[in-house]
């Protein structure tokens, strides 16, 4: 099988016009990722936040690494087949903070 289509890597320009833009994301230590977490009210909250992100994440074949406990939600972007952050994950957070909002 032939290798899917690249996925560029966000240049220094797009990263210091892009990332300081989203509130609350913050780029993780030892990663080319960001990352936020969530809290809400309860588990059916978080959990009701988890299906709308999901729904949105399929749809856009982007995907979070995430991790739910109770009424947290901890998401971490990054772009697997760019090895990196990437356009796709700045938009995703920006859905993601749509849907949170
Ligand atoms: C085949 C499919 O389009 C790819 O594997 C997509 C799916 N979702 C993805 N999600 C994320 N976060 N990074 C990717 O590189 C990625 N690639």
């Amino acid at each position: 099988m032939e290798a899917r289509m690249s996925i560029e890597k966000l240049t220094d320009a797009e990263r210091a016009e892009h990332l300081p833009a989203l509130t609350g994301w913050t780029v993780v230590d030892g990663r080319d990722a960001i990352a936020k977490s969530f809290k809400f009210s309860d588990f059916v909250g978080a959990f009701g936040f988890m299906s709308r992100v999901a729904l949105l994440a399929e749809k856009a074949d982007h995907h979070p690494e995430w991790s739910n406990v109770y009424n947290g939600v901890d998401i971490v972007l990054t772009t697997h087949d760019a090895d990196g952050l990437s356009m796709r994950d700045v938009k995703l957070a920006r859905a993601i903070d749509g849907v949170a909002a």
